[in-house]
């Protein structure tokens, strides 16, 4: 296997073989779909990591609030969310990259799953950390679908950078549409995991690297 070991002082994580880098609106179904890809792949091949996690674990401690509680799709994470937005945004004004390296802070499958990229940093700087290893995936739901689902628009979060950041700029490398129908959502995971496969084809080619 083509495992290097990386081992810094702040962080030891096993070098991926491929990354998905997931965006989408709220509701879209990011987490949904990100679960699926998991179950497919296994948890042994494949992690799903949130950069808003170490923020909300911090954010939780500081604030005396319940981590689980803002780590589900309810309520109670809504009515926090505009304050989280604030708190991590300046947190990234001092260092762009703080939230993505605790998030891969030690992961060890060959697949990582980062399932909440929202700023073109984040982006940034998976792409040049990771080069060739990064696969961009954007969910997309309507807004009724995503009306159903509980997301209501709200000023100041979903007209906001934590929402609208990746709308423009990025290329895409894939498009999921998640408006529900179970069978045409199988079809495009299994365009997704063919994509994985050449995309990392491609980029042990590049590095040279022969196939396990
Ligand atoms: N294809 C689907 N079929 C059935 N339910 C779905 C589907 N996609 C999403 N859902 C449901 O919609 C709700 C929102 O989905 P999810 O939490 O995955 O969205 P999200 O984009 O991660 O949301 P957010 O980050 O705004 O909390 C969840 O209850 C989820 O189970
Ligand atoms: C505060 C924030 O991380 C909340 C993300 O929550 P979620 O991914 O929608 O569960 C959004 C952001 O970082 O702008």
């Amino acid at each position: 296997m083509n495992v290097e070991h990386i081992s810094i002082t702040v962080m030891t994580y096993t070098q991926p073989r491929i990354i998905l880098l997931f965006s989408g609106k709220r509701k879209s179904g990011k987490d949904y779909v990100t679960d699926l890809i998991q179950k497919r792949l296994t948890a042994e091949m494949c992690c799903i990591l949130r950069l808003s996690a170490p923020l909300k674990r911090q954010y939780a401690k500081d604030h005396n609030l319940d981590y689980e509680e803002l780590l589900g799709s309810g309520q109670y994470k809504e009515s926090y969310r505009a304050d989280m937005i604030r708190w991590g945004e300046m947190k990234r004004q001092q260092d762009s990259g703080f939230f993505c390296r605790l998030a891969i802070k030690h992961s060890i499958q060959p697949i990582w799953i980062i399932s909440d990229c929202r700023r073109m940093s984040d982006v940034q700087w998976f792409r040049e950390e990771f080069p060739g290893k990064c696969v961009c995936v954007r969910v997309e739901a309507s807004e009724q679908t995503r009306s159903q689902r509980g997301w209501r628009f709200t000023t100041g979060i979903d007209d906001a950078e934590s929402e609208c950041g990746l709308d423009e700029g990025v290329k895409f490398d894939c498009i999921i549409r998640n408006d529900g129908a179970d069978d045409i959502l199988e079809k495009q995971l299994e365009d997704l995991l063919s994509l994985m496969k050449s995309q990392e084809e491609d980029s042990n080619t590049q590095n040279n690297i022969k196939p396990d």
